[in-house]
């Protein structure tokens, strides 16, 4: 995967999923499956979506105790997917815990799924930090603080919003990967996301991969909107 866009493939059954990547014909995509189709579909659309030869992030955002997370993360290993996550604030034990069960799950030959870790979900806002979760710090320093956690647990990289892209790049080195939701079309409505940029700001701020979601999944025609998105974050001019 390079500079992925991850589409998330936020459906509720199965005929919706299918009916929407049936508008990218035989395109290798770089997909997202989240919680709410792999509770519905479970292993079947891992199956299914690796048959067709995409790209899957299986975005499960484990939170629990590091026993229980490192022995999920091996079951996901044997799942075959290219990324997998964690929420960063389960601490760097749980995140250790998780690379371990992920590594630990990995088929010899096979490469070990991308580990990544939630910092601050992009519909997190500084009020919402301070008020409902008692942090008084900057979010751009949280984020970080979080970023420099993943990183010394061996995580391959973070999700934040693009904003904080360029300190975590800073602090962590341009190696380390950011994955950015929250990204919008300029004329796109935001929904519950507080922190968002367009693809092509996401690149200028130096995001490695970028989710798009209502975007694309409750667009008309999503093949068009896919291809303007894919353009700008690609960086190739309009005509
Ligand atoms: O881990 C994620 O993918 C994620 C983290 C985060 O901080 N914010 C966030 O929006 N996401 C996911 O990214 C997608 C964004 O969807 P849209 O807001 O519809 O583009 C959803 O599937 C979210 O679950």
């Amino acid at each position: 995967m390079q500079n992925p866009l991850f589409i998330a493939l936020d459906f509720n059954n199965r005929a919706t999923r299918r009916n929407f990547l049936a508008h990218f014909s035989d395109e290798k995509l770089d997909v997202k499956v989240g919680m709410e189709l792999f509770y519905r579909e479970g292993l079947n659309v891992i199956t299914e979506l690796k048959e067709a030869g995409h790209h899957l992030f299986l975005d499960l955002k484990l939170h629990d105790i590091p026993n229980t997370v490192g022995r999920t993360m091996k079951v996901l290993a044997e799942m075959e997917v290219d990324m997998v996550n964690v929420h960063a604030a389960g601490g760097q034990k749980m995140m250790e815990a998780a690379l371990e069960g992920l590594e630990s799950g990995t088929r010899p030959g096979k490469d070990r799924p991308k580990l990544i870790a939630v910092t601050q979900l992009t519909s997190t806002d500084e009020a919402m930090l301070r008020k409902q979760l008692l942090i008084d710090k900057p979010l751009d320093e949280v984020v970080v603080n979080y970023s420099l956690q993943a990183q010394t647990a061996g995580l391959d990289g973070v999700v934040c919003s693009a904003h904080e892209v360029p300190r975590i790049q800073k602090e962590c080195g341009g190696e380390f990967l950011t994955v950015t939701p929250g990204i919008r079309r300029l004329t796109d409505d935001a929904g519950d996301q507080a922190r968002i940029v367009s693809p092509a700001r996401a690149r200028e701020l130096g995001s490695w991969g970028i989710v798009v979601g209502r975007s694309l999944t409750t667009a008309a025609e999503p093949l068009d909107v896919y291809s303007e998105m894919m353009n700008d974050w690609k960086g190739v001019l309009s005509q």
